[in-house]
């Protein structure tokens, strides 16, 4: 047995998850990586390096990623990749017209990353608490519809998205239930 998968046994018998937390600037990494951990969400400032984090949920522990994503420091995402079990990727809801760079930058430095192949992606519509919830299920379509998540990934069990508020804390504990139910 090579000692990557030795490691990696080793982390499932205790029930360890690599999590990176992506997405672009400003869109809320932070903000929900601190409401995870019950710390104040009102003092957040742009991530220029990262910060883990580990969070205790149900029997699992999440080693959670918190890397900026500031356009200049995305080439370095890359140095986090190995050994990774999920990505979180967080968009702004109400930065749509941001949209088209989410889908570039989604599709060039996650999905088409071999060192990422077969990592669950949890893609969390966040800052929701901003929008009227009679438009909240078109936002969830709009973006999902843009992602074109269903054609880029053909395994439907390795894909979902949530609308979430990081401020609220909303949706949140759905998103860690489906994360944790995932097979590892
Ligand atoms: N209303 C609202 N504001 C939010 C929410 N999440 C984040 N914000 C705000 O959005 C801004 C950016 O939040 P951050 O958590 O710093 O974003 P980030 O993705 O970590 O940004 P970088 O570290 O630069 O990549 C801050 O002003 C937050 O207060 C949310 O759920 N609701
Ligand atoms: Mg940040």
């Amino acid at each position: 047995m090579g000692l990557l998968s030795i490691i990696r046994k080793h982390k499932l018998k205790d029930n360890e998850l690599r999590v990176l937390v992506l997405g672009l600037d400003n869109a809320g990494k932070s903000t929900i990586t601190k409401k995870l951990k019950n710390e104040d969400v009102n003092s957040v400032a742009p991530t220029l390096g990262f910060q883990i984090n580990t969070i205790q949920f149900k029997e699992f522990n999440l080693n959670l990623w918190d890397i900026g994503g500031q356009a200049s420091i995305r080439s370095f995402w890359g140095n986090y990749y190995d050994q990774t079990d999920v990505i979180i990727w967080v968009v702004d809801a109400l930065s749509t017209e941001r949209l088209g760079e989410v889908y570039e930058e989604l599709r060039d430095k996650v999905l088409l990353q071999d060192r990422l192949k077969g990592v669950y992606l949890a893609i969390l519509i966040n800052k929701i608490d901003l929008i009227s919830s009679e438009y909240q299920d078109s936002v969830k379509e709009k973006v999902e519809q843009v992602l074109e998540l269903d054609s880029q990934i053909k395994d439907q069990s390795k894909f979902a998205s949530f609308l979430v508020s990081g401020k609220s804390g909303h949706n949140l504990e759905e998103a860690l239930n489906w994360i944790i139910s995932r097979e590892y």
